[in-house]
């Protein structure tokens, strides 16, 4: 039939299509509109009365939104205006001031003994939305220790925003199942002590470096105090530590593909803002062409480097040229330790057999984003808050620089008070119990590890202290509830760059402690806010004194400084 262009609708396709067709784009309109009902307000309804039923309340849902408004409007007050006095470590108010807002009104516990609702025990489980989704604030050492240990199998990690992971990269923080427990696996005896400190030269140069510039800085000023901001300057010592644990050997080009990554973080970061508009990360706008363009150098770059790794490989003697090449060639670097679980290392694969895939080019592009963001911020920010905690106490900066193994404390009661991840989130991978509580299936568990370490229950009334002395007979011992201290995680997911993140605060600290005494300028302003990481929201600048002259090389070769009984197992 010839269908010219003065053809109807009803003879090209029958009359039935006049009236079906408008009734099929109703009808599917209305589904989609009742199924975003359904998300957007019966669902959240439907949870909030769940939890209503037994107990746990919280500020209620607001269609959409949820709660975002409040918390950001909290948050926003709470880091108008600095600490007071000055000189408090009672910054849970401050940091999370919608937790710490909720929790006096809404903190209740569900006792299974009793079936009721106790203002007793720790008070600290409350609901409350992050837009439509439900996320159950829970604080309970007992209930910390079911989510990450001992009912782990039933709680996935939060799936971030795919802006977030672009940031934070596809590698072991976001992987989950059997390619998270063959990477884990893969990648664990690089943080192996015995392994790290074959970096400790390596490292405490950089550090000698560091502190012979202050030192420089000093002398040109009159040889009296000179102001650092300490935490620009503690990014160049984790990146250098970062980079050598990732790259090893191949130090000079793995600071190649960091460059790039430090430039695409910009571009994440600013991505970020535009996060509320649709699609916007798939534009061909300058930015994000710039960004494509640089994922495809990284990309380049690290196969070369693989490339050149796999040739290397075959002919390992010609390394060994020098003592600090012959120890570099020694450590077990991330990026060797993945391409030989490529099965492309030129000699057998030693990485444990398994039904997961081998790791592919992608596989540590991606593995090269996540440490790099996740090694990096986090022990700035533990050395920053040490050296302004060591500041404002002098008595246990004294005490450090004459008995360096006090040390160990003094990072674990820094942590506890200041935990540069101030918290972690959970999702119910199914209909759950936990700790006698009904959890629907994609509730989120946010556990907020700063209102725990802050808690006067756990701790004791002096929890908002900076006493040290707490930790003298070990972690185990500092709380009478075991989970009561969780900086680096708990349970399978913990921390696996924690043995690396230790030894860099020891020896960076020890360094500073043999070289100046120190203490917050007068510009230092104590405002501790939360932006994904604990920061000084006004900077860290520090005053440094230059103590007598010394040479900082035996400091270097000091394995007694990492011989401690806290250094835990990765794996
Ligand atoms: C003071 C320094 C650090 C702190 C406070 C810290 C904190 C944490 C925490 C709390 C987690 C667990 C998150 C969760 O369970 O949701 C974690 C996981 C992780 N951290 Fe760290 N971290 C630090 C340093 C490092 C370093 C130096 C590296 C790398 C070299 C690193 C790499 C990772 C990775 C890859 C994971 C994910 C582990 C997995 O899921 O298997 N972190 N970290």
């Amino acid at each position: 039939m010839d269908r010219g262009a003065g053809e109807t609708v009803d003879e090209m396709w029958g009359w039935p299509w006049r009236w079906l067709l408008p009734l099929a784009v109703t009808a599917l309109c209305m589904v989609a509109g009742f199924k975003l009902l359904h998300i957007l307000w019966w669902n959240p309804r439907r949870i909030e009365k769940h939890f209503a039923r037994q107990g746990i309340r919280g500020p209620p849902y607001r269609f959409f939104i949820g709660n975002l408004r409040e918390m950001v409007g909290l948050m926003l007050e709470a880091s108008s205006t600095p600490m007071v006095p000055q000189s408090s470590h009672n910054i849970l108010p401050r940091v999370l001031s919608f937790y710490h807002h909720w929790k006096k009104i809404y903190g209740t516990f569900f006792s299974e003994a009793s079936k009721h609702i106790c203002a007793s025990r720790y008070s600290s489980t409350f609901l409350l939305w992050f837009g439509p989704t439900a996320r159950l604030a829970v604080a309970d050492p007992d209930l910390i220790r079911e989510i990450f240990v001992s009912r782990a199998e039933f709680f996935d990690r939060y799936e971030s925003h795919p802006l977030v992971r672009k940031l934070e990269g596809d590698g072991l923080v976001s992987l989950r199942g059997e390619k998270w427990a063959h990477h884990r696996r893969v990648l664990t005896p690089t943080f192996h002590m015995d392994n790290l400190k074959l970096l400790i030269p390596m490292i405490g140069k950089t550090v000698v470096e560091m502190v012979d510039k202050w030192t420089a800085m000093s002398s040109a000023a009159g040889g009296g105090e000179v102001e650092i901001d300490v935490a620009d300057w503690f990014q160049g010592v984790t990146e250098d530590a970062i980079t050598r644990t990732a790259f090893g050997r191949s130090y000079d080009d793995g600071k190649a593909v960091f460059r790039l990554q430090a430039k695409q973080m910009v571009f994440a970061a600013e991505a970020f803002r535009m996060v509320l508009v649709p699609g916007y990360r798939f534009l061909p706008t300058k930015k994000n062409t710039s960004s494509w363009k640089l994922d495809m150098d990284i990309h380049r770059t690290l196969v070369q480097l693989i490339g050149q790794r796999r040739k290397e490989a075959t002919i390992v003697s010609e390394v060994n040229k020098t003592e600090s090449a012959a120890a570099a060639t020694a450590v077990k670097d991330l990026l060797g330790l993945m391409i030989n679980a490529t099965g492309g290392g030129g000699r057998r694969s030693t990485a444990p057999s398994t039904t997961a895939s081998p790791i592919s080019v992608t596989d540590i592009v991606e593995e090269c984003k996540t440490f790099f963001f996740a090694g990096k911020q986090t022990t700035t920010n533990l050395l920053t808050w040490t050296t302004v905690l060591l500041g404002m106490h002098p008595e246990w900066q004294d005490r450090a620089r004459h008995e360096v193994l006090l040390l160990g404390m003094i990072l674990n009661e820094t942590m506890r008070l200041y935990p540069p991840a101030v918290a972690t989130i959970r999702r119910a991978k199914t209909d759950v119990q936990l700790g006698g509580l009904n959890i629907p299936q994609g509730t989120e568990l946010l556990i907020p590890i700063m209102a725990v370490h802050h808690d006067t229950r756990l701790w004791g009334s002096d929890a908002a202290q900076f006493n040290p002395g707490r930790f003298a007979e070990g972690v185990a011992r500092a709380s009478q509830y075991p989970t009561a201290f969780i900086p680096f995680g708990l349970g399978a997911r913990m921390c696996i760059g924690q043995n690396l993140a230790l030894l860099e605060a020891r020896l960076t600290l020890a360094l500073i402690l043999q070289r100046f005494t120190f203490r917050p300028s007068p510009a230092y302003v104590h405002a501790p806010t939360v932006l994904m990481l604990l920061y000084p929201q006004y900077g860290a600048p520090i005053l440094f004194r230059p103590l007598a002259p010394s040479s900082s090389a035996d400091v270097c070769n000091a394995g007694h400084l990492f011989a401690s009984r806290e250094t835990r197992s990765p794996s």
